[in-house]
């Protein structure tokens, strides 16, 4: 099995590839590759741990050997939002990452699942998608926008709020990532009920989260260490549904479109990515509400995705 990080020398890359290092199963090989001259560097230091997983760092020229017949793709490379920002602010930049990145999958390993960490998620998904699309390779199972961050902070704020381990918590987050189109289903979460003020805040809180990260560091970035626990997290669960175990993620993936062309939903991961769409479930009046306002936000980003790769 071979794992490539692309844009492993950044603040998720480095924790991603670390966590990676420490549980991917043995005999896999682990390929790191960033634009930074430090990628080099960073695979030596991650190749002095113990384990048998084979640590490779590629810098700027060698995007093509980095990905050479790689089973899972993952995408943390690109900017970081700043106080002030919106994750639609990255689009300038980050969507010829993306672009440019998407191509030389096309090229090395078409197969590949890919999971997009770069912002904004919502449109740089309809960019990967749509560059495998024009080059006859895309396949909807095999492609994720990686939301896991959302699911395991409403269920860090949950535990909080009600005193539980968040360990034993599920909240189903749904729809997008960024502001409002992030939309957690409290209603469905086991064994503990909310007061329609504590959903209000909550959800609030969820939405704005990454926000409330951007602004405590002040200038020094957004997530990176919760996103590389969240990115790796759902890794292995590619990883294991790839060696075929049936594991449940929450991931923004092109579905049925019912709601829209992507969605951030529940999907069973097996040997070829998305094995099975779960369903959403029943919404709450509140949460009703929340999906009808946001849909729209949430189709102009992934027609912004979408005109980007006509028109460049
Ligand atoms: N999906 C999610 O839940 C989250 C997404 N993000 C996003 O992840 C991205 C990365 O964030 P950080 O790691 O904090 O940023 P960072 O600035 O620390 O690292 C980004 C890395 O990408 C590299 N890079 C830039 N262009 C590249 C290219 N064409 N090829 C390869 N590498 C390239 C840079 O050299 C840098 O090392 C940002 O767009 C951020 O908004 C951040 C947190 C959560
Ligand atoms: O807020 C940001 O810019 C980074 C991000 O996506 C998150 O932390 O959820």
């Amino acid at each position: 099995m071979k794992v490539a990080v692309l844009g492993a020398a950044g603040g998720i890359g480095q924790a991603l590839s670390l966590l990676l290092k420490l549980d991917l199963p043995a005999g896999t090989d682990l390929a790191l590759y960033d634009l930074a001259p430090v990628t080099p560097g960073v695979a030596v230091d991650l190749s002095h741990i113990p384990t048998a997983v084979k640590v490779t760092g590629y810098g700027k020229e060698d995007l093509n050997t980095a990905l050479a017949g790689a089973d899972i793709v993952m995408i943390p490379a690109g900017m970081p939002r700043k106080p002030g920002m919106d994750r639609s602010d990255l689009f300038n930049i980050n969507a010829g990452v993306v672009k440019t990145l998407a191509e030389a999958i096309v090229q090395q390993c078409p197969k590949a699942l890919v999971g997009v960490i770069t912002n904004p998620v919502n449109t740089t998904v309809a960019i990967a998608a749509d560059v495998f699309k024009k080059a006859g390779t895309y396949d909807a199972r095999r492609l994720f926008g990686v939301t896991t961050l959302d699911v395991i902070r409403a269920e860090t704020f949950v535990g909080e709020l009600k005193a539980k381990n968040p360990t034993e918590i599920t909240v189903p987050v749904i729809g997008g990532h960024s502001g409002t189109t992030i939309l957690p289903l409290l209603s469905q979460v086991a064994g503990v009920s909310f007061s329609d003020d504590e959903v209000a805040s909550l959800t609030h809180r969820i939405q704005n989260a990454g926000t409330e990260v951007v602004e405590a560091k002040a200038g020094g970035g957004s997530a990176t260490l919760s996103m590389g626990q969240a990115a790796a997290r759902f890794c292995l669960s590619l990883v294991k549904g790839l060696q075929g175990e049936k594991v449940t993620e929450y991931a923004y993936v092109e579905g049925n479109g019912e709601h829209a062309r992507f969605f951030a939903q529940p999907i069973t991961l097996g040997k070829n990515g998305v094995e099975a769409l779960l369903p959403i479930g029943t919404l709450s009046a509140f949460e009703q509400k929340a999906m009808n306002d946001m849909l729209g936000t949430l189709q102009a980003d992934i027609t912004l995705g979408e005109e980007y790769v006509k028109n460049n």
